[in-house]
């Protein structure tokens, strides 16, 4: 038992902490009045004194954009930070939310936009006038905001984050003000006809790369791949999963004005609000989950086994989402979980998700199995593989992640998500079951890890029909036995499950 180990105490996982162990507080910029914050103009931190900033919504929408471009945060994370420290809230949060959110799902083509309008690579702009030049064109081109507020509101903002470029971004905006967003579209798509992938990139705010790979996941299907961007654009509905012995979705709804799901019987669809304010969320009733990794965690547990089924494995659990359903399940079902995470961060994230579950968590590698006596061959009969990935199925839930992963993210996390699922082979019992989880459809971290990773494992496997084992109904499932959920069709996150059964 590692030095985590406990059937622990704690809430709700903090399943929007996507950090892989970012220390806290990193990347914040400075806040307006805090020390340093008028010392450089050029870093965008700040207005200098004596400079009239723009409102607080546009000012706390700007940091957070500057901070994701300038520190590499996550904007969820610094936007709540900077909400809390500019006290804002009501309709100032939710604009200032609309704002960050909207410009950076939306950058590539604002980019585009700014740069013809800029005559020249928006690579040549200083990057505060950049971001706020971003954050003027998306008002403009996107909001109702009036071409004249966010004209004036936006130079005001670049006089105090970039002093000579006052007149250059009131040029830029003026023109960009001048023609609607279809009229750029059409300006500066390709045509469909020659170049299809690249119109959908410029339509629908996504890079051609990251498109390409839902449609050949989507089996070609151009007509079905926009149906997805458009959905991927849309502001995501907050999931609960109401944790089963503990709370009952259908009350839960009731009590939090949501509406139960379509799919998962543990989850529920809020309607607004933020869920940190929830009684459910704060006694541990509940814990804030997309109806999708719902489904799939279940699913391990709905897969039919022979023999002991007492022992289960979750091989990837920071920081604890899918932890959470599954401890609660074993509670009721006399089985304990043992929860690996590499990050000790998470690891603690995990402990907290599950206080008061039959949960032991191990802050150690998950590849360790054989060689870490709390993971031995053949010790577990139920195990999850929810692997590290692009995260490409919940471009919803992180609007600054599509222009941030690359494809050479690729080949690191394919090799790990392989490696992964060979020590999850080794670790399961002949007879027993594995589920290798992603949130992203790309091909390579789904049938292509599965076939290579089971291969490579020196284990026999047999695939398991995973669509019985979501809830009966469930269209769209296709052919099987694999699995892939995804936003346009399901309202979940794009996530993909094959469950594997170890037969030798
Ligand atoms: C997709 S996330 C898991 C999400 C989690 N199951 C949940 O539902 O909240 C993948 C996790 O695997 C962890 N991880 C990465 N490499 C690992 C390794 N070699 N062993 C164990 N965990 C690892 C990451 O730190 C990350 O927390």
């Amino acid at each position: 038992m590692g030095s985590w180990a406990a059937h622990s105490a704690g809430g709700e996982a903090s399943v929007t902490d996507h950090r892989a162990d970012r220390p806290h507080g990193s990347g914040r910029p400075r806040r307006p009045g805090g020390p340093g914050y008028d010392r450089d103009s050029r870093t965008g931190r700040g207005p200098r004194a004596g400079r009239p900033p723009s409102d607080p919504a546009r000012q706390a929408a700007y940091e957070a954009i500057a901070a994701v471009h300038r520190d590499d945060a996550y904007a969820n994370l610094v936007l709540a930070e900077i909400l809390r420290d500019m006290r804002l809230d009501g309709r100032d949060a939710a604009f200032a939310t609309e704002l960050t959110y909207g410009t950076l799902r939306t950058l590539g083509t604002l980019d585009l936009i700014v740069a013809d309008a800029a005559g020249r690579d928006v690579a040549r702009i200083d990057p505060p006038a950049r971001d706020a030049l971003r954050l003027g064109a998306y008002q403009l081109l996107h909001t109702r905001v009036p071409a004249f507020a966010a004209v004036s509101q936006t130079v005001d903002l670049v006089r105090s984050v970039a002093p000579g470029a006052a007149g250059f971004a009131n040029a830029v905006l003026r023109t960009i003000a001048e023609t609607p967003l279809e009229k750029w579209l059409e300006k500066l798509a390709p045509s469909y006809d020659e170049n299809p992938i690249g119109n959908l990139a410029v339509h629908h705010n996504h890079p051609e790369w990251v498109i390409r790979a839902f449609a050949e996941s989507l089996g070609g299907d151009l007509a079905d791949t926009t149906r997805l961007l458009i959905e991927d654009n849309q502001p995501p509905v907050v999931h609960l999963c109401a944790r089963p012995g503990r709370a009952d979705a259908v009350e839960l709804a009731d009590e939090v004005g949501g509406v139960p799901g379509a799919f998962s019987p543990y989850a529920v669809y809020l309607n607004g609000g933020s869920p940190r304010e929830l009684a459910a969320i704060q006694d541990g009733r509940a814990h804030v989950q997309d109806e999708g990794s719902q489904l799939v965690a279940a699913a391990l547990l709905a897969a039919p086994m022979e023999g002991r089924d007492t022992r289960w494995l979750d091989l990837c659990a920071g920081p604890g989402g899918k932890t959470g359903l599954i401890g609660s399940i074993a509670a009721a079902r006399g089985a304990e979980v043992t929860a690996v995470e590499v990050s000790e961060h998470r690891a603690r994230l995990v402990e907290q998700a599950t206080r008061n579950m039959p949960v032991t968590v191990l802050p150690v590698d998950g590849r360790s199995v054989g060689r870490d006596p709390d993971l031995p061959e053949e010790g577990f009969d139920r195990v999850l593989v929810d692997a590290p990935c692009t995260g490409l199925g919940s471009l919803r839930r992180r609007p600054e992640s599509r222009w941030r992963r690359q494809p050479a993210d690729l080949p690191p996390l394919t090799k790990l998500q392989r490696e992964l699922l060979v020590a999850a082979l080794r670790a399961v019992r002949p007879g027993g079951v594995v589920a290798y989880v992603t949130c992203s459809p790309h091909m390579v971290e789904t049938q292509v890890t599965v076939t290579e990773g089971s291969r490579r494992s020196g284990v026999e496997v047999d695939f398991v029909d995973a669509r019985p084992l979501l809830p009966p109904g469930m269209p769209g499932l296709g052919s099987g036995p694999t699995v892939q959920l995804w936003p346009h069709r399901h309202g979940t996150d794009a996530m993909f499950l094959a469950v594997l059964r170890r037969t030798s």
